[in-house]
């Protein structure tokens, strides 16, 4: 079992890559989880994203309820999403507004005014997060020695194409209100779940209380390292690489310093543009076998799914009472 979180080093990555990709393949077998430290997104950058979510948040509850969440983009309220909807009565104790990507200043979604007076800065935050998401995809290529003639490196960084029109790659920003204890009584604040994309990175911010399964009965902390991005496996890896990528089950629970303090974190989901089919991936290291799916409905199992199905189906398992469709 897995104690701990490991911690991978992206710097000098160009000259490194091939033992990145080793120790990135190996945390992807295993936990599912991984910190990267020395990767390229700027400190400042991403502290001025949590600033700007601060700003939003703070809004009055009106206000931001005018943005509320259509087609997986929004705006979504107190326990309004049901992460584990088997164990869950109340859905979770948070609020997130989720973005789509931005193209020259440009986003076919509703923002609030203070996102958009800040779509230049939200545009390069989602472009960086999206920059370490390909760098990521290029590991797991390289690792599954993906021929060249298949596209090499690129196999799967090509369906991550931050320019194509159904890009479907989702920014969120979290928010977990202080002093919960009291009026919230689920034992945990964001309901174990296996995200439903192909990577996520998650940024925190001062307060941990994220948790990671490692076995049948063991969770273990990711607590917040400075600097640092914490990388999960999404479900789509795991269904298109027939179960060698492990997408973990993770959660977020109450701990002691949330009675005083708001808790802040980002998430950027990776997803493979809707079209892309999660056929075979030509790499010897790939079981022949898919396992079963639970998520998945028994007549599409052995199916060959595409990344927007696959996602369609998730979202309808998380919002049970409001329907999101993806266009
Ligand atoms: O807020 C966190 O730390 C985790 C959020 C998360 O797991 C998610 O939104 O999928
Ligand atoms: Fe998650």
């Amino acid at each position: 079992m897995v104690h701990q979180l490991p911690i991978i080093d992206f710097s000098d990555f160009e000259n490194r890559s091939s033992i990145i990709a080793q120790e990135v393949l190996y945390a992807c077998k295993t936990i599912g989880f991984f910190y990267v430290v020395n990767h390229s997104i700027p400190k400042e950058m991403i502290q001025d994203a949590f600033s700007l979510s601060k700003k939003f948040y703070d809004l009055p509850l009106e206000k931001k309820e005018e943005v509320s969440i259509q087609n997986n983009r929004g705006y979504t309220g107190l326990f309004v999403q049901k992460l584990d909807p088997d164990s869950q009565k109340q859905g979770d104790h948070k609020e997130a507004f989720n973005f789509g990507p931005f193209i020259d200043g440009k986003y076919d979604y509703p923002l609030p005014g203070v996102f958009d007076t800040s779509k230049d800065q939200l545009e390069q935050f989602s472009r960086a997060c999206h920059a370490t998401i390909v760098q990521i995809l290029e590991t797991f290529a390289i690792a599954l020695e993906i021929p060249e003639e298949e596209g090499g490196r690129d196999y799967f960084s090509r369906t991550h194409n931050y320019y194509e029109q159904d890009c479907a790659q989702t920014l969120r920003f979290l928010k977990y209100p202080k002093g919960v204890e009291s009026t919230y009584k689920e034992p945990v604040r964001a309901g174990a779940h296996t995200d439903y994309g192909s990577i996520t990175l998650l940024f925190q911010k001062d307060i941990g209380g994220l948790e990671v399964q490692a076995s049948r009965t063991e969770w273990i902390s990711a607590p917040v390292i400075e600097n640092a991005i914490l990388v999960n496996v999404g479900g789509v890896f795991d269904f298109w690489s027939n179960g060698l990528l492990k997408s973990t089950m993770h959660r977020v629970t109450h701990m002691p310093e949330h009675q005083m303090f708001d808790r802040y974190s980002i998430a950027c989901f990776g997803q493979p543009t809707r079209n892309t089919p999660l056929n075979a991936i030509p790499s010897k290291l790939i079981p022949k076998e898919r396992p079963f799916y639970p998520e998945i409905p028994e007549h599409l199992q052995d199916k060959i799914l595409t990344s927007g199905d696959y996602l369609q189906l998730r979202l309808d398992a998380a919002y049970e009472n409001s329907k999101q469709t993806l266009k």
